[in-house]
């Protein structure tokens, strides 16, 4: 199992096998996003996707805040940019907040405190987000000039609260507090601040006890049916799932485990 690694701008830990734990560690700065924190975060992202023994992430906040969105100190610095040069600025977070999404095992967002602009963003790339009481949202971009299309967000967004909820959250910037964001399906769940991260790491090892290679074609098959077209196109991609899997040693086990009523014991090959 791996070791605990400290990144300049995240702790990533493992409490236990198949768990990996990322925590923005900005606290004084409402864990906002630098130009670090995006290399940095690409970075694990793609290491922790290659790690067969991986099977969930959790990524969640120290301090009072989830993620407070682009660090404002830093903005000040790209107004020199040129705009190929912001162009590439945004791109580069883009790909980090994309390799977050597509990291090939669930991703949980343990929502610890405000989730604006960016952090909203970041929170979004989650498959799942588990909230504390005081878990807030809210598209900031507009409040500082920016557009709500940004690392996600309106695509998110559309998908996940609708077309019109989308619009009054990204158009007021207002926020959505923890109780509001449930009932919109923005949270999975709310529950006391105290027991947010264990309430990520028992839904997690409920996903460890089931089929890797299951979960991982199920994420696919989720994140490819927000974006294809058709009921025939998803079936298509179901089926070759399906056939996948049944070539495996996992679907047997798991037949073999239900007859002799007791675990499967899953090796995700
Ligand atoms: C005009 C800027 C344009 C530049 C952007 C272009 C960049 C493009 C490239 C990168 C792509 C990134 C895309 C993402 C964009 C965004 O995220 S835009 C939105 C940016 N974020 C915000 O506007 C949120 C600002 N913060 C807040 O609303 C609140 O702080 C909070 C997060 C909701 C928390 O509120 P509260 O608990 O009341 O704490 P505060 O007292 O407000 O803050 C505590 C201290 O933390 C500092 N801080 C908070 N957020 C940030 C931040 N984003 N950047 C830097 N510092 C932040 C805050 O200043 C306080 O500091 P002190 O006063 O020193 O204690």
């Amino acid at each position: 199992m791996a070791e605990p690694t400290t990144w300049e701008t995240f702790t990533l830990e493992r409490p236990e096998p198949g768990i990996a734990v990322v925590t923005l560690n900005r606290p004084e700065r409402m864990n906002s996003m630098t130009n670090t924190m995006f290399v940095e975060l690409e970075k694990a992202a793609l290491q922790l996707d290659r790690e067969d023994d991986l099977r969930v992430v959790i990524l969640t906040g120290a301090g009072k805040a989830f993620c407070g969105g682009f660090d404002l100190d830093d903005a000040e610095g790209l107004s020199s940019l040129t705009p190929i040069g912001m162009l590439d600025q945004q791109e580069m977070a883009a790909r980090a907040l994309s390799a977050i999404r597509g990291i090939r095992v669930p991703v949980i967002a343990a929502v610890n405190g405000a989730a604006a602009g960016g952090g909203l963003s970041l929170s979004l790339a989650a498959d799942i987000r588990i909230g504390s009481p005081t878990a807030r949202f809210n598209a900031a971009f507009v409040r500082i000039g920016l557009s709500a299309g940004d690392l996600g967000a309106s695509w998110h967004l559309t998908r996940l609260i609708g077309p019109a909820r989308a619009a009054e959250f990204a158009y007021t910037g207002r926020f959505i507090e923890a109780v509001e964001a449930e009932s919109l399906g923005l949270l999975n769940a709310v529950v006391p601040a105290e027991s947010l991260l264990d309430e990520a790491l028992a839904m997690a090892r409920l996903i460890c006890a089931n089929s890797p290679a299951g979960v991982q074609l199920s994420k696919r098959a989720l994140h490819a049916n927000m974006e294809v077209s058709s009921y025939a196109a998803a079936l298509e991609l179901e089926n070759r799932g399906q056939a996948l899997l049944t070539r495996g040693e996992d679907m047997p086990e798991a037949l073999a485990a239900f007859k002799d009523k007791r675990s499967p014991n899953f090796t995700g090959r």
